[in-house]
């Protein structure tokens, strides 16, 4: 589904040269959740972001179901991402002046679906996230647990194959992580949607089906790799 072939990426500033990755090749499968672990600076945020098309490498490239990415131009990947890729952040990335189903709406605009659609579309995606209650507040009137959960329906809205969760449970308590682990297992098992999910917890990270260990910019561990070689 998501490739990405002899990544390389160069972070370069006056005085200083930072590989962030090497010589990353990572096969994404349709249906895999996979969780990304590794310590601070090891390059996790920018593989997610090089994954979803929203930075490019300095070198290698990636495919998308077979295609590479490469040629296309802005307008097209910005296509791609918006009927593919669903984000979900650490800081949720929510827009405080909006109600909470305007939040979720937000994504839709941007494809030209009518409004009757878009409100119809963001209020099923509320639903799965349980926040059906929760539609005419506004993201300052509900706790980090909820505003994340807006944060996933806001993915969800789209109906991206793929959702890319930066550390989604990295602000929350043990309590509201786990809910959020729940919904995004779901999602994974009952509705087949894709996901890749960079986070510091040793327990989510298990929860998964394909754990893949970054450090200093390269892969060092890969489950999947681990259960063929048994
Ligand atoms: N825009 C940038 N300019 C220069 N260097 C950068 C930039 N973004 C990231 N880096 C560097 O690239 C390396 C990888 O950063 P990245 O944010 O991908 O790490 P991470 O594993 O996500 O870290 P954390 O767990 O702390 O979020 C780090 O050394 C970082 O300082």
């Amino acid at each position: 589904m998501i490739q990405l072939i002899d990544i390389e990426k160069v972070y370069r500033t006056k005085t200083i040269e930072t590989v962030a990755l090497h010589r990353v090749n990572l096969h994404v499968e349709r249906g895999e959740f996979v969780s990304i672990m590794g310590p601070s600076g090891c390059g996790k945020s920018t593989l997610l972001n090089i994954m979803g098309l929203l930075d490019e490498p300095t070198s290698g490239h990636v495919a998308i179901d077979g295609q590479p990415v490469k040629t296309h131009s802005d307008s097209k990947l910005a296509k791609l991402r918006n009927e593919k890729i669903g984000f979900v952040f650490q800081s949720y990335h929510l827009i405080y002046d909006l109600s909470v189903v305007d939040n979720v709406e937000l994504p839709l605009l941007y494809r030209n679906v009518s409004g009757s659609d878009r409100r119809k579309r963001a209020l099923e995606a509320l639903e799965k996230v349980g926040l059906s209650a929760r539609t005419k507040h506004f993201p300052n009137q509900l706790s980090g647990g909820q505003r994340q959960r807006v944060a996933i329906a806001r993915a969800l809205a789209g109906n991206p194959e793929i959702i890319l969760a930066d550390e989604p449970t990295g602000n929350l308590d043990s309590v509201m992580g786990e809910e959020i682990m729940d919904i995004l297992l779901r999602l994974n098992q009952e509705e087949g949607t894709t996901i890749v999910m960079v986070t510091h917890d040793e327990n989510m990270a298990l929860k998964t089906n394909r754990l893949i260990r970054f450090f200093d910019g390269q892969q060092v561990a890969d489950s999947r790799v681990l259960e063929a070689q048994i």
